[in-house]
């Protein structure tokens, strides 16, 4: 049984809809019926279960999102069968639609997580995104770790995606001659320097990678190490060294960030003019390009040109691939050109680390919710990271007062958590995982035990008629969902917008996306809510609807019965059935 409503809009140029377009309220009226709008093709299209399919479909799909490993699904190119991702397959069998995890969780790979048998148990532990930070570790060994999730993806059936984050060029400290840390203690004198010394570094020294850090520095500044972890004042400079006293101890960790304060305020001194994007970031993103990375995260950005000018870079050397760029709001810069950053990029990061050093740390919450809004206002995915779970880089269980931080990520609903030093270096990589998984679904499914659906103004985005269509439709869309309480809503898009835009809304059930390209695919995995499938289909959507139905059907991820709304922006539509 399907119910749906047709819209016919004319091809002309001045198309008039034959329902007005209100705000959300109207969808209820309408939930009975179907939207159609067929801009250049066929006017309408009825859908009706039917046997009949013709054209050859073939199913793959993203997302890792479970909690125990099943047969590993070798992947199959066999226009015939499903390509599925052995996690999301299982987590749909075993848990239902309505368990299935929204929140998308991103793993920094480092020493503690680059074998084989580690990533995979990231990738069954639910790690969607696997993110490689170039401030670390060789091209050599990033390259690897590339290599070993692709191969994982290929011959396990997972879909991790892989996110390239630049070093960035602000002023950081060197690789404490190999040491894995180093402990600065109360009124203790350090030289920080920017002498190349050979392999042997003199006690108590710190290299720093900006050159004219010596000459920037003033007697009497603060000096911040990773935004206050450990603190100390500058009491002499001798040429290329600065001596300053330890006042607030602490662990030094290779490369961690500098900054200098001065009256109570952040310096920024010829360190501001830096470029955002060094010449060896450069190299680096030439690097992710050939490597084929799905998205760039971008270090302290500034302001919106960097990320126009990265784009058209991408554009130009990887046509074929789309790699998304994700821009890392950790400045104090990036936070006074936050909407149009974020406008220009495809996604942005709540880098708070980097942000709390910049800023006063009380400050970091209520920005971290301002960006999160202003994603989720522009349909941009939006990541919260560092220090989530910080603890559980040495103990296997996290504060109460970090699982509320994950928690309250959750309820904002960001797109994705992520985690770094817990990951790349603690002794706890998967227990911190299946924290955040945990957390996050816990606080998901609270959420629609008592039904708070958020009163977010969602503004219009569309700049055409057609985009407002497609968004009027997608909001009505997840409003009907809600009410009607379906177990799904299917998405049939070509570009992923109409996925991005259902996303956005954060309704009740999950978001099977069905898309035709790859990159769109691996790039979905990073929304709140999607499960991205690659789907050869057609403009006949009868069929594409009863292909899907009997291929998931056979997989046992769906069963008759099941109510879903099924959206496409191809012949854009809603359409409500119970799967036959
Ligand atoms: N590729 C790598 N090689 C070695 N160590 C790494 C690597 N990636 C991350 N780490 C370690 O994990 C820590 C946390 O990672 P991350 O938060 O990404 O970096 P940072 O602390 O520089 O901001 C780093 O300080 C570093 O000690
Ligand atoms: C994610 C961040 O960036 P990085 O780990 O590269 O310093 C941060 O500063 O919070
Ligand atoms: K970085
Ligand atoms: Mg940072």
């Amino acid at each position: 049984m399907a119910q749906s409503l047709n819209l016919f809009i004319s091809t002309s140029h001045s198309p008039k809809p034959l329902i007005s377009h209100g705000s959300p309220p109207f969808a209820s009226a309408i939930s009975r019926f179907s939207l159609i709008k067929s801009p250049n093709k066929r006017p309408s299209l009825f859908i009706k279960a039917s046997a009949s399919d013709p054209n050859p479909v073939v199913l793959t799909s993203d997302n890792g999102a479970g909690s125990s490993v099943h047969a590993p699904v070798p992947a199959v190119s066999d226009s015939s069968s499903i390509e599925v991702d052995a996690v999301t397959e299982a987590e749909l069998k075993e848990n239902g639609f309505r368990s299935t995890r929204r929140t998308k969780l991103i793993c920094t790979i480092g020493p503690a997580t680059c074998k084989p048998e580690q990533l995979e148990a990231l990738a069954v532990g639910g790690m969607n995104v696997a993110r490689i930070n170039m401030c670390h570790g060789t091209r050599e060994w990033h390259r690897e770790v590339i290599q070993r999730v692709r191969r994982l993806n290929e011959e396990k059936g997972y879909a991790v995606a892989i996110m390239m984050d630049t070093e960035g060029s602000e002023i950081h400290m060197g690789d404490l001659g190999g040491a894995a840390s180093a402990k600065a203690e109360d009124g203790e004198i350090w030289t920080f320097s920017v002498r190349a010394f050979g392999s042997a570094l003199p006690e108590r020294t710190i290299n720093v990678n900006y050159d004219g850090f010596a000459e920037d520095v003033r007697v009497g500044d603060e000096l911040l190490v990773d935004g206050g972890m450990v603190r100390f004042d500058v009491i002499e400079k001798i040429g290329p060294d600065v001596k300053c006293r330890c006042t607030d101890p602490g662990l030094l960790l290779p490369r961690a960030n500098l900054t200098f304060w001065r009256d109570g305020s952040l310096v920024r001194e010829r360190n501001a003019m830096l470029p955002t994007i060094s010449s060896k970031d450069w190299l680096d993103i030439d690097f992710g390009i050939a490597e084929g990375v799905d998205f760039i995260a971008i270090s302290f950005v500034k302001s919106a040109e960097v990320i126009k000018h990265l784009k058209s870079y991408i554009q130009a050397r990887a046509r074929d691939s789309d790699i998304s760029v994700i821009a890392k709001i950790e400045s104090i810069d990036s936070l006074k050109n936050l909407e149009e950053i974020i406008q220009t990029s495809d996604g942005a990061m709540v880098a708070r680390g980097d942000l709390g050093a910049q800023i006063p740390l009380e400050q970091v919450p209520s920005e971290q919710q301002r960006i999160v809004q202003v994603c989720r206002q522009l349909n941009k995915p939006v990541i919260v990271a560092s220090q989530l779970l910080e603890s559980m880089i040495e103990y296997p269980t996290p504060t109460r007062a970090e699982v509320a931080d994950v928690s309250e990520a959750v309820r904002q609903r960001a797109d994705a958590l992520m985690l770094s030093g817990e990951s790349a270096m603690g002794q706890f990589p998967e227990k911190a995982l299946t924290v955040l998984r945990s957390v996050s679904l816990r606080i998901e499914k609270w959420w629609r035990e008592e039904k708070r659906h958020e009163a977010v103004e969602l503004p219009g985005i569309a700049s055409s008629f057609a985009d407002r269509i497609s968004e009027e439709i997608c909001n009505s869309a997840a409003l009907m969902a809600n009410n009607l309480e379906v177990d799904a809503i299917f998405v049939y898009t070509k570009t992923g917008d109409m996925a991005s835009l259902l996303s956005r809304c954060r309704p009740d059930c999950p978001i099977f996306a069905f898309t035709t390209s790859t990159s769109v695919r691996r790039r979905l995995n990073l929304q709140w809510g999607l499960i991205p499938f690659r789907l050869s289909f057609s403009d006949d959507m009868e069929s594409n609807l009863n292909k899907t139905f009997s291929l998931l059907k056979a997989r046992g991820m769906i069963k008759s019965g099941d109510l879903v709304i099924s959206v496409s922006d191809m012949l854009q539509s809603i359409q409500v059935m119970n799967v036959p």
